[in-house]
């Protein structure tokens, strides 16, 4: 089964506007063609509409970092999905570890995320990942799967198949401690198994399963070589363009 891979940015807390622009004038023209892999950049609110703007016709999509579940209403400070749909923003993260920890964000809140986006249009990078703690005691299995059931729990199959999961080991983030592609095929492939066995081989030949935590241009060929992952989630790696564009390499 081959799977269209997705490798997404994920700049955090990062750039002012100006520098948003000097990266998307950097990567103008050097993209991998669009057939090859969806190239995506998660940034801050702030500056989502800007980048649909500054991107011409690169083959970029872009993606908000987190959303609200609700479209309109009395939740100051919030963004709806309906936002992110109508202003051509294609992608959505949820359930980033960094949000469950800092912002207590529950797989409820994540699962109410993902069926409110996806009613809008706008396709959910749902992530999951087990603490060191977990992963030494060798629980990272049921762990990633509870998340995952309770992550897509009440969704329909047919939009499991479209969406994008991100499997990012806590250990892993920004410390520099990529997973072993082995380990990292190994994890996204219990994922692989958790959507079969909700929703069978079909869905789950079809959704698309990112790898996240420390990945480099010098470690993204072999993870992308494994069968379970199709695509990476970069944060540090990917905030200057020279660094986002070889991560592209493998595609061009
Ligand atoms: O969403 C991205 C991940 O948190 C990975 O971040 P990192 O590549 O800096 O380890």
């Amino acid at each position: 089964m081959s799977r269209k891979p997705i490798i997404a940015g994920n700049w955090k807390l990062n750039k002012n506007l100006k520098e948003v622009k000097e990266f998307i004038a950097k990567i103008d023209g050097k993209l991998p063609a669009e057939d090859k892999v969806d190239v995506a950049i998660a940034a801050p609110a702030l500056y989502l509409v800007s980048m649909v703007q500054e991107r011409g016709n690169n083959p970029l999509k872009v993606a908000a970092e987190n959303v609200y579940f609700e479209n309109s209403g009395a939740f100051t400070g919030e963004i709806a999905p309906a936002m992110l749909a109508a202003e051509g923003i294609e992608y959505s993260i949820i359930g980033h570890s960094e949000r469950r920890e800092y912002f207590h964000e529950t797989d409820e809140d994540i699962n109410k995320k993902a069926k409110a986006l996806i009613e809008a249009g706008v396709t959910p990078i749902l992530c999951c990942g087990e603490t060191l703690e977990t992963f030494e005691a060798g629980k990272t299995a049921e762990w990633v799967s509870a998340q995952i059931e309770a992550g897509l729990a009440g969704i329909d199959g047919k939009d499991v198949a479209n969406m994008v999961i991100a499997y990012e080991p806590i250990w892993a983030i920004g410390t520099g401690k990529t997973a072993t592609a082995e380990i990292a095929d190994e994890t996204c492939g219990v994922v692989r198994s958790t959507v079969e066995k909700l929703y069978g081989k079909e869905v789950a030949d079809a959704v698309r399963i990112q790898y996240g935590g420390s990945v480099k241009p010098e470690t993204v060929a072999e993870l992308m070589s494994k069968e379970n992952i199709d695509g990476a989630l970069v944060g540090g790696a990917s905030l200057e363009a020279d660094s986002f564009l070889g991560l592209l390499e493998i595609y061009k």
